[in-house]
């Protein structure tokens, strides 16, 4: 008997897991259908598979979507100002990694301008970039610490997101008004107390 592992269906490469084809997840629909113990082929379900796979298509685009290149236009002329820059109540559509349930909030996010300022829409791009892919949420804290570190080298970023999760509130322990925030800072916001403390009021006005 031979001892070679089969060969997964998703096979890890350096760009990205290869995808099994549109057939392929249209039947992974109907499994799941039959498993919950439903008829796939009864004609209230027969277009189901299809607009679930699209769906997927929607909430998952992040994965073919690069922070980087929405931050890549950046402007040098920023007339002397120097505070922070900040975007209140971003939304956040996200999915949990752990059981593909949604989570649904806000995003708090600032930065202080170092040489380059970006345009605004790109930051909540970025969010939405890291949002539509299967996520925890201390990760898409961090993704949006980083990809705006690396690609604007600013004096400091701040976020701060606030979530309610599904598989918290609709399954699990059901607690239907819990929600989670996560906060991460760098540069100048984590050295300066103040700085921050005027974030998170600016933020949570
Ligand atoms: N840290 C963190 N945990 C998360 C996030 N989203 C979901 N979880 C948690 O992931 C954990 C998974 O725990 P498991 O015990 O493996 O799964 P489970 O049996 O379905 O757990 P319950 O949700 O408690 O029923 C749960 O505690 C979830 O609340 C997230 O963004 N961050
Ligand atoms: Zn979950």
């Amino acid at each position: 008997m031979s001892t070679t592992p089969a060969k997964p269906v998703l096979v890890a490469n350096e760009e990205a897991p290869q995808r099994p084809s549109r057939e392929q997840a249209l039947d992974a629909v109907r499994t799941l259908i039959a498993w919950a113990g439903d008829d796939p082929s009864r004609p209230g379900l027969i277009d189901t598979p299809k607009r679930v796979v699209d769906a997927y298509g929607e909430w998952f685009d992040g994965y073919d979507a690069d922070a980087g290149k929405e931050l890549s236009r950046t402007f040098e002329d920023v007339t002397g100002y120097d505070d922070m820059v900040i975007l209140r109540d971003i939304e956040i559509e996200s999915h949990c990694e752990h059981h593909m349930a949604p989570f649904l909030g806000k995003a708090y996010v600032a930065y202080l301008p170092g040489e380059k300022v970006v345009g605004i829409s790109k930051l909540a791009r970025v969010v939405e970039i890291f949002a539509r892919r299967l996520q925890n949420q201390e990760t898409l804290t961090n993704d949006i610490i980083e990809a705006i570190e690396s690609h604007l080298q600013p004096r400091g970023v701040a976020v701060l997101i606030d979530a309610a999760h599904q598989c918290m509130t609709t399954r699990g322990v059901h607690h239907r008004h819990v929600t989670t925030i996560t906060t991460r800072f760098t540069g100048a916001f984590k050295d300066d107390q103040a700085l921050t403390d005027r974030f998170l009021k600016l933020a949570r006005a």
